[in-house]
């Protein structure tokens, strides 16, 4: 099976190497294609085999799932380039939010899926969104989430979610890597503990509360009762994110949401240039 990935930047380049680490995928079998093609050399030179092509259309020519890894705005450039190459066959995988699998559909004749992946898919882990477009058939969906789950969790979600479930299973590092950071950055100021020393205790705790919560079948509110004891420190602390806590989630999701909306009126822009619909606005969570 020939895959394609259009656009090798953080994310492209992240799933080609956690494809082939994996073992799902040989380099033989991937094409890639990139702006600068720099950045698709490199990976051809790290993994012998892999063919980088001068143009989009290149790579997805003949290859029978294509994943577009560049930016939204960048998505209707990358669309017209395809527009006459690829057929009703092929299956093209966007990994972006705010694009609309309806966008796509109207401008080419493949089947559509949005998958969502997550920077922990280069530990082989963490949940990959998918959302599938009206001309995937049941065995589409077999071979795109068997491809996908060497590398994560496939989790089936509705386009009208995609925003909320990608702030938690892609932001979501991000968001807990810079809880972490200022959780350390206090430890230290505040207890003299070294800044380093308490990223790795952290990192340990993450990792453990992770498996517990996953296979561990722990509820998030099992977990804390089993560590609250009773009148122990846990629960001094527990009472102080409390206060603080349920305010900054809520602002969190409102600035996440609101930079979707913007991101959609945008693509609406772009893909409906003159008449201007508004629909997409309706699509998000
Ligand atoms: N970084 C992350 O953790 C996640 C990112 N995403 C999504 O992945 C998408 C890509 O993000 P990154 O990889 O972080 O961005 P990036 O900027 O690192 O990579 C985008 C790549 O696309 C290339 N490109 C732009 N226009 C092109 C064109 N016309 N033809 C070929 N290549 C072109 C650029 O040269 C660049 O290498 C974004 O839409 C982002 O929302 C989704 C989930 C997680
Ligand atoms: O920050 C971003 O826009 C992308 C989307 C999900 C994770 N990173």
């Amino acid at each position: 099976m020939k895959v394609a990935f259009i656009g090798t930047g953080s994310m492209g380049s992240l799933l080609i190497e956690a494809f082939l680490r994996s073992g799902a995928l040989h380099p033989h079998y991937i094409c890639a294609s990139n702006r600068s093609p720099q950045k698709a050399e490199l990976l051809a030179k790290r993994h012998p085999g892999l063919r980088v092509t001068g143009s989009n259309a290149e790579a997805a020519n003949g290859s029978q799932i294509i994943f577009l890894c560049v930016k939204p705005l960048d998505y209707l450039a990358v669309i017209d380039e395809l527009a006459g190459i690829v057929d009703e066959r092929q299956i093209v995988v966007s990994i972006t939010s705010p694009v609309q699998i309806r966008m796509l559909e109207e401008r080419i004749p493949s089947k559509i899926a949005k998958i969502i992946p997550s920077i922990t898919h280069s530990a082989l882990s963490g949940a990959s969104l998918c959302i599938y477009g009206s001309r995937i058939l049941p065995e589409d969906r077999l071979l795109l989430e068997q491809l996908i789950s060497s590398i994560s969790i496939p989790m089936s979600i509705r386009e009208t979610e995609t925003r909320i479930a990608s702030d938690i299973a892609s932001c979501g590092p991000a968001f807990i890597a810079f809880i972490l950071q200022q959780w350390a950055e206090a430890a230290s100021r505040l207890t003299g503990i070294g800044r380093a020393e308490a990223i790795s205790l952290g990192a340990e705790m993450l990792y453990g509360t992770g498996k517990l919560l996953t296979e561990g079948g722990f509820t998030p509110e099992e977990l804390q009762r089993r560590v609250a004891v009773p009148g122990g420190v846990t629960a001094e602390g527990i009472a102080v994110l409390d206060s603080g806590l349920s305010r900054v989630f809520s602002s969190l999701i409102e600035a996440t949401h609101r930079k979707y909306d913007e991101d959609l009126v945008k693509l609406d822009g772009l893909f409906n240039p003159p008449s201007g619909g508004t629909a997409d606005r309706e699509e998000r969570a």
